[in-house]
Order: structure tokens, then sequence, then C-alpha cells
């Protein structure tokens, strides 16, 4: 079997939702990642928001250093966080830069200078991922039918609120510099993993290297789409019925030469919430066994922030940083 990741368009959605929300439905439980494209982010604004991330990562060292990652927002330097932590011996080579949400230019983490600078920027780029993450988990409702009783169409936008003050949704600035060195043994540069929230939003730029594990044995390159987002779906919570499939960035030799930058928006519900069953009849009643979890959690109702805890610990198990006090 040819695997390919889905293109679904999103234009005239609520003419079309349940066409839109059957192809979610389809992608989700079989390849788990599909592309959106006719979505509602205007393409310069992303264009902005990659400038705004070089801008960044121009700084010298010291300055990304200075606002290191604490309680999982601020910087996060090269192999310090391990997204294959039971098969990588290094790092990834890769940098990253965690936001949480901003309200009305309020930020309560530490921000650097050029990213203070540009408040207003960033709060209209974040805000406009999560309206668009709400939307798309929309459609996640429309195919599976919830009842009318439990919120409907409604029921993921109840527990995904940009202002809720347990909202640890995160944007992520990303960049895999270029040159890996010498010492640099991994064969990838982001290790395989999954997702750890209800759905990721990813842009990709200029350079490839995204593969997805489709087949669950096989990798599968998810090219660069113009104007499209890249999204991946949540298994914990559908007790399966979605794949939250394996995906790493790979070395290609383009990444000797340049640097990749990639964005990605973590959609979680706030920290509270309870990942009971979702009110469907198409989602199986019973949690299978979830390897990302230890033996003493499997049977146990987890909240969505102590999943997000139990993955960032283990991801973060051989850096010293606080990550949640
Ligand atoms: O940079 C990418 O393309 C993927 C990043 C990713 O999968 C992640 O940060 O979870
Ligand atoms: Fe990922």
């Amino acid at each position: 079997m040819v695997y390919e990741l889905p293109v679904i368009d999103f234009s005239n959605f609520e003419k079309r939702s349940s066409i839109i929300s059957q192809e979610i439905l389809d992608a989700c439980k079989t390849i788990g990642f599909f592309y959106v494209i006719n979505h509602q982010i205007p393409k310069e604004m992303v264009q902005e928001a990659f400038a705004l991330s070089k801008k960044f990562y121009d700084l010298p060292i010291e300055k990304k250093e200075a606002v290191a990652i604490k309680n999982n927002r601020g910087y996060t330097g090269l192999y310090v966080q391990k997204l294959d932590p039971d098969t990588q011996k290094q790092g990834d080579h890769k940098e990253a830069f965690n936001f949480g949400p901003f309200i009305s230019s309020k930020y309560n983490y530490p921000l650097p200078e050029v990213f203070a600078e540009s408040k207003p920027q960033l709060e209209k780029f974040s805000s406009k991922c999560h309206a668009t993450l709400v939307h798309i988990l929309e459609a996640f409702a429309i195919a599976l039918e919830i009842p009318e009783e439990e919120g409907g169409r409604k029921y993921f936008s109840r527990t995904h609120k940009y202002d809720d003050p347990d909202c640890t949704e995160t944007l992520r600035f990303l960049k895999y510099p270029r040159n890996v060195e010498s010492s640099y043994k991994e064969p990838v540069r982001a290790g395989a993993h999954t997702d750890y929230g209800s759905l990721t939003l990813l842009f990709q730029k200029d350079i490839g290297g995204l593969e997805v594990q489709a087949s669950r044995t096989e990798w599968i390159s998810a090219p660069i789409i113009e104007n499209a987002i890249l999204g991946g779906a949540f298994d914990f919570w559908s007790n399966g019925l979605f794949k939250s499939t394996m995906h790493r960035v790979t070395q290609l030799p383009e990444h000797q030469t340049h640097d990749r930058y990639s964005i990605a928006f973590f959609g979680q519900p706030a920290s509270n919430t309870p990942l009971t069953a979702i009110p469907s009849k198409i989602i199986p009643k019973e949690r299978p066994v979830h390897k990302e979890i230890p033996e003493h959690l499997q049977n146990k109702i987890l909240t969505s922030g102590d999943y997000l805890q139990l993955r960032l610990n283990a991801a973060y198990q051989s850096s010293n940083q606080v990550l949640v006090e």
C-alpha cells in the first residue's frame, strides 16, 4: 500500500462541513497526519512569524540562554531535548523557543527584546493558530457525532480556551542549524516521537526533512506544500481511534548548507481537563495500553496536565532544567 498524506481543503467550511469532517476522521484513523489548505491563517502572517524567529536565532547565544526554558516556556539550546529518549544517545540537533498564550499583549513569561517589541504581532499569530486549531477540532467533533448535550460541535472548544489560566498550549519556533558537528552521531535531527497534545499544527519553510511513519514501519516524507499546515492527531484521548503517528526530522544533504526553520502550535486541553473517553459512539470505551505512560498509570484517568508532564519529563530527563515547578 502506498501511503500519502491527505490534503484537506477547509474552504467553505460551513457548506462542506460534513465532507471535511469525514476526511479528517478518515485521515486521523489511518495515517494520523494531514495537510490543511485554504485555512484562515494568511501567508504573510506565517512569513512574518518566520522572519521574527530568524531575528531571535541570529542573536548571540548568551541572549538566548538568558531566556532559558522554565515551566515549558522559553529557549532550549542544541542537544537539550531528546524527542526519542529511549533510542537517542545525543539530544536533538535543534534550538527551540516556546511561547505561552498572549492575552491583550500581556505575557507572563520571560521574553527576549526581539519578541517583547513584537508582542502584538506574536499575539495575532498565536491567537490565529489557536482559532484554526479550534476550527479543526470542530471538524473532529462533527465527525465524532458528539451529542448536543455534551457540547456537540463545540465540545473541544470548551476545553481549548486561549485565555484559560490553565491553558498549556504552546507556540514553538524551531531552528535546526546547518553544519552538523562531526561529533554529532544521530541519523536524525529530531528524534522519532508522537506529540503530547490534542492536535499539532506545523508550518514548514524552504527546507524539508520531516518524515512520518505512515505505515507504522516505514517512513515517508512530509514534503513542504505551499501555504499548507500539517496537522497531527491524538490517540491518548481518543482511546486509540485516532493515530498519533510517529514523526521525526531526518538528516538531508541540504541540512549541511541550510538552516531549517519550522513552527509548531501544540493544542492542549486545559491542564485540569480529565482525559476521560470523549462522548462519542465511535470512540472505543477502553483505552488501549499506551506505551508512553508507566504501567501503574495505565488504568488511571489522567488530566491533560499530568499527561503533558509525563511526556516532558521523559524528553528532558537528561537536562537539569526544571520544566514545571
Ligand atoms: O520541525 C519539525 O518539522 C517537526 C517538529 C516536531 O515534530 C515537534 O517539535 O514536535
Ligand atoms: Fe512533533
